[in-house]
């Protein structure tokens, strides 16, 4: 493969993973995987800087804020952390500092707490406003999920308006204790502490959210009016007597050499704290050096995190089980005698496919070395050979399907062995569970158990058939009575109306997540359009590489997809973008002065400005008071900042297409 289509396709992969870890709060790889895909980016885009994209994930920051939160603004940029893995790599780090600034340098060194980043404002003694990082720029408001976060302070004696950024997290000891009860109650357990902060902070409603022992630990000043502090050690001081819980432990060190000391330090001993930590945070501690040394696009400068190796421990493989996936690859995971790794009890460990248990030879019965770095699912990493006793026994993936016990096949050049039967209940219960979740139709009260048992009583063979069932189908099903029955109905019907990216991501093709899905809706305007699309039309997208678009061509190929597809056509499902009403444009924007500034992510510059005159709105060059709204994308730079001072609104191209569905200018006043 050529570099460029390499760039291509690494950048699919870990945008379709962004997706998955900040959006919807269900990462499919370990964070260790990802950092490797990350690093093997970044490689190639240094080696060939011309090759590098605006749009490059390894310039970016975190998700995009959703919207079942209000958005905020954040007054300072909340960015990332650029990564260390060696100590050569803090080394190097150090150099480059040295070389930025004069004068002699200190380092605070900090626990990289493995949870949420937040930031919180405080104006005249008051928590005012709480929010998620979203992508940087705007995040979303949790400010009512936040008052409930005992360790975060409501009022204080410091009458500056200021903002602090921290981590939310839960501790070891808590997080078993909630997983022990969503295991008491039949929930899904969660993957890792992370997870769990980050899908406890995100609920809907403060009193889900009251109901986890959350806390937080603050890591920086932001800002504050008129206060001159000189350092980052003495902003924390600052910050605990306020009365924050700040950065626990930080040191102080005047060379290289005893921060990489310290971190060694906590590399052996992390597992005696009673949170979770992924890494240690090195930085500049003179805030005038740190402004004298400025951000990339993704990370301050004067700042690094080290990432720990992953933690590895000895377990025995007790049994391999297989699964049936959603596209029918089984999968072989390993049960474990529980060991305790980083953090968490571990009794399973993925196999991935056939061809990695050969390679590793692993067997039942077997002594292994298993892997996890703050990760979700471990992994075996080789087989101790020393340690067999002759009892082992060789693994075979099995010839028949263990759902539907149909043959399975392995198809040349793939990996996985598969269930091909279309009508495997396994993968048709996957696939349905996919279609109706938040991020695809979002159908409300379609629960996986109610799921089952529409399969199980033949009610419904696919997608398409729910959009068929009547009343008197489910009334009788347990626990459903006449009141549920009806809104089961109404909500069914009501995605009909859905805008078609919903539809698209509901189809579950593979590699197209949410974030593609609106690409084609956007471009292809028309499911019909994008059906008939060719290759060429699709790797010409924004965003689409190799692997995406042979995974659209070949879904639309496949009869039975058709089959469901027209289907749901005669059920009158939308398949068409919304966007355009016709001839006579809404004059949403009329009389607005609307400013664009940076990289947006799909829409080209001048077919935003097209879709805002269309609209009757001025797309005008510069920030002013009279500004209506900043439609701002990536490296927006100093009309961002023009628009912060002024308080002028900023919006993400997402946002901008949604407000382009609106009706009239009131409610895009409303929604701004
Ligand atoms: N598994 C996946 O699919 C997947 C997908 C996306 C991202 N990820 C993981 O997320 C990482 C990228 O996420 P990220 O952008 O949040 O970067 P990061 O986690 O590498 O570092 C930045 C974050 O560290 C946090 N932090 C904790 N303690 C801190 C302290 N004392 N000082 C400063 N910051 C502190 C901050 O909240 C900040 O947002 C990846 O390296 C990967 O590990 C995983
Ligand atoms: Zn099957």
């Amino acid at each position: 493969m050529d570099i460029e289509n390499k760039i291509k396709n690494l950048v699919d992969e870990i945008n379709y993973h962004n997706e998955k870890y900040y959006n919807q709060d269900s990462p499919e790889i370990s964070d260790y995987e990802y950092d490797n895909l990350m690093k093997e980016l970044i490689k190639l885009e240094e080696e060939n800087p011309n090759l590098k994209r605006v749009d490059s994930p390894s310039n970016r920051v975190g998700g995009k804020p959703l919207d079942k939160f209000e958005q905020i603004q954040h007054k300072v940029a909340m960015l990332s952390l650029s990564n260390a893995f060696s100590k050569e790599d803090l080394k190097d780090f150090d150099r480059r500092v040295r070389g930025m600034v004069s004068g002699d340098v200190e380092y605070v060194v900090e626990f990289k707490i493995d949870g949420l980043s937040v930031g919180l404002t405080y104006n005249n003694g008051v928590f005012e406003k709480g929010a998620t990082r979203g992508n940087g720029i705007v995040g979303e408001d949790i400010s009512k999920n936040l008052m409930t976060v005992k360790s975060i302070p409501l009022k204080l004696d410091e009458d500056n308006e200021f903002a602090v950024r921290g981590e939310v997290y839960i501790s070891k000891k808590n997080f078993e204790k909630v997983n022990r009860q969503q295991e008491d109650s039949n929930l899904q357990l969660f993957a890792n502490p992370r997870n769990l902060a980050a899908g406890s902070l995100r609920q809907l409603d403060p009193k889900l959210t009251a109901k986890r022992p959350l806390d937080i630990f603050i890591f920086n000043l932001e800002y504050i009016e008129n206060k001159a502090i000189k350092s980052h050690s003495e902003s924390l001081e600052f910050l605990e007597n306020l009365g924050f819980k700040v950065s626990p432990n930080y040191k102080v060190f005047k060379n290289i050499d005893d921060v990489i000391n310290h971190i060694e330090y906590w590399t052996e001993n992390r597992s005696s704290l009673d949170f979770e930590i992924d890494g240690m945070v090195v930085k500049v501690n003179s805030l005038e050096q740190r402004e004298s040394m400025g951000y990339t696009a993704k990370s301050p400068r004067w700042a690094i995190a080290y990432k720990f190796p992953a933690e590895k421990k000895k377990t025995k493989i007790k049994e391999i089980i297989v699964e049936v996936g959603r596209t029918g690859t089984i999968t072989p995971t390993a049960i474990l005698e529980p060991v305790r790794l980083a953090g968490t009890t571990v009794s399973r460990a993925t196999l991935h496919n056939e061809d990695y248990i050969r390679e590793k030879e692993i067997m039942v019965n077997d002594t292994v070395l298993v892997q996890k770095a703050g990760d979700i699912i471990p992994q075996v990493l080789e087989v101790i050979k020393e340690e067999r006793t002759g009892d082992e026994i060789p693994f075979n993936m099995p010839d028949k399907c263990p759902v539907c016990l149909e043959p399975t096949v392995r198809l040349e050049g793939e990996a996985a062995v598969k269930c091909i039967n279309m009508s495997c209940p396994a993968q048709i219960r996957r696939g349905i569970i996919h279609f109706v979740s938040r991020e695809a139709m979002n159908i409300d009260g379609l629960g996986e158990s109610i799921i089952t048992l529409l399969l199980n009583k033949n009610i419904i063979r696919d997608v398409s058939d729910l959009y068929y069932i009547e009343k008197e189908d489910v009334i009788d099903l347990e626990r459903m009575g006449e009141k549920s029955a009806d809104n089961l109905i109404k909500s069914i019907q009501k995605s009909k109306e859905n805008e078609l990216w919903r539809l698209i991501n509901g189809l579950g093709i593979k590699y197209i997540g949410v974030k593609a899905a609106k690409i084609l809706a956007n471009n292809f305007k028309d499911l019909d359009k994008i059906m008939d699309a060719k290759k060429e039309d699709l790797v010409n997208l924004e965003e689409f590489g190799d692997t995406m678009a042979n995974s659209v061509i070949k879904f639309f190929k496949e009869e039975k997809n058709i089959h469901v597809i027209n289907k749901l056509k005669s059920a009158k499902i939308n398949t068409k973008l919304k966007e355009d009403k016709g001839l006579g444009l809404e004059k949403i924007f009329d009389g607005m002065k609307i400013v664009l500034t940076g990289t947006l992510p799909t829409l080209k510059r001048n077919d935003a400005k097209e879709m805002i005159e269309l609209r009757g709105g001025k797309a005008t060059s510069s920030v002013s008071k009279s500004t209506t709204f900043v439609l701002a994308g990536e490296e927006a730079g100093s009309k961002l900042t023009k628009a912060n001072e002024l308080g002028v609104k900023v919006i993400d191209e997402e946002k901008f297409l949604e407000i382009l569905n609106l009706s009239s200018k009131e409610e895009v006043q409303e929604n701004l």
